[in-house]
């Protein structure tokens, strides 16, 4: 009796109001002076806009896409130069349809100024990488990135689904979505193709061929992710995304004009200027893996600016979820034993999604997470 009326008076005591949780709201963020604590980041990876120019080739694979086995060589040289030094370099004469680049730019406005009731109709669920997400706010509690992300699933496997992007949008947004979709998954095809014709310049910069790579990522099971910058008031606080290397293996990614992406290298951040008839391609961890650590997967992040929206689109190539990563017997030698432990893509995916953010340790961290997981069973 005594307990229950005890409960009775708490009940009549004013609570204080829960604090309401934290929504990334662009329409009302992208005007605010004060930016929530969450989005700001520690002084030491503060964004610097006034950054050096990274010198980075433009490689023309117009000839090696034609055939000329010279221009071939000359490509895939230049291609092994960059990846030796930090792994980032252009790609222009690359073949995609600049119709199809620009229609892929144009859905993303119309898709992220929905109101975000509609776009949460897509929304990520933990634990699982693709959806919608605006920025990160259910996920991490500090350093969210000022963004919003739609991301889904490409697959390129035998027995792959033809139509796996298209059936998952509209699944997800309504069939109104069916354009929206088709657009995308053409796109995605297409980043796959271009993907397995650098994985031949791959090859032949590390001496295996140029069909070793090739068959290794011909069946992938890609990611494929919509990147949305909203103009921020404190620029100097936030970033879009925050420092990491790509866990994933190749990177192939479109910028608009606005500019924000930003690479770490020689102990600097440089601007990697936009240029509409490139894209950007880098190697990412599973790459650096499979090539022993010969070609480099680099730190890079995006930063945001006051006035303008800025999108870019990603491909991430990836392996099939259970193929083993393990680098050709080429690349391991006495000199340079093994760096790294064998895994699957689908280990290294599981560890960013429910382990680890990803960041510029990730492939060390999740080495050492599988040496500790192996360690258990023995
Ligand atoms: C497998 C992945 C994890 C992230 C997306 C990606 O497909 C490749 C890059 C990763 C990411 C962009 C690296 C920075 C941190 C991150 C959380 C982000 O800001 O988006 C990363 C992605 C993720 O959703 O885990
Ligand atoms: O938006 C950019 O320029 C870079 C984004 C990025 O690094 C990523 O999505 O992994
Ligand atoms: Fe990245």
């Amino acid at each position: 009796m005594v307990n229950a009326m005890a409960i009775d008076c708490m009940h009549s005591i004013p609570q204080p109001p829960k604090e309401s949780p934290l929504v990334f709201d662009a329409s009302v963020l992208s005007h605010q002076l004060n930016l929530p604590s969450q989005f700001i980041w520690p002084d030491h990876e503060k964004a610097s806009v006034h950054v050096p120019e990274l010198q980075v080739p433009f490689i023309d694979l117009g000839g090696f896409l034609s055939g000329d086995p010279l221009a071939a060589m000359e490509a895939s040289s230049l291609v092994g130069e960059a990846c030796r030094k930090h792994g980032f370099f252009l790609v222009v004469n690359h073949g995609i349809d600049r119709n199809l680049i620009t229609d892929a730019h144009a859905l993303m406005d119309d898709f992220f100024e929905l109101p975000l009731s509609q776009k949460q109709r897509a929304q990520r669920k933990t634990g699982e990488h693709c959806g919608y997400a605006s920025s990160f706010t259910g996920r991490f509690s500090s350093k969210l990135p000022w963004k919003e992300t739609l991301s889904f699933q490409y697959s390129a496997e035998k027995k792959h689904l033809p139509n796996l992007v298209k059936d998952y949008l509209c699944s997800k947004l309504g069939k109104e979505f069916e354009q929206f979709g088709k657009v995308y998954e053409t796109y995605c095809e297409a980043m796959s193709n271009l993907s397995l014709g650098i994985m031949e310049l791959l090859g032949m910069s590390l001496g295996v061929g140029k069909s070793y790579f090739r068959e290794f990522f011909e069946e992938n099971n890609s990611i494929m992710r919509l990147n949305y910058y909203p103009p921020c008031q404190k620029p100097d606080l936030a970033l879009g995304t925050g420092p990491h290397c790509d866990p994933t293996s190749l990177t192939i990614l479109h910028q608009d004009q606005v500019g924000g992406l930003q690479v770490y290298v020689d102990d600097q951040w440089h601007s990697v200027t936009p240029n509409f008839n490139s894209f950007v391609v880098n190697i990412g961890d599973t790459f650096m893996a499979l090539s022993n650590g010969r070609y480099k997967s680099c730190l890079h992040r995006a930063v945001v600016n006051s006035k303008t929206t800025r999108k870019s689109l990603a491909f991430f190539l990836c392996p099939t979820s259970d193929k083993l990563v393990t680098p050709p017997c080429e690349l391991v030698d006495n000199l340079s034993s093994r760096l790294y432990p064998d895994f699957t893509w689908s280990m290294l995916l599981e560890f960013t999604q429910k382990h680890y953010r990803a960041d510029i340790r990730t492939l060390d961290e999740f080495s050492k997470w599988l040496q500790r997981k192996d360690d258990k069973i023995i």
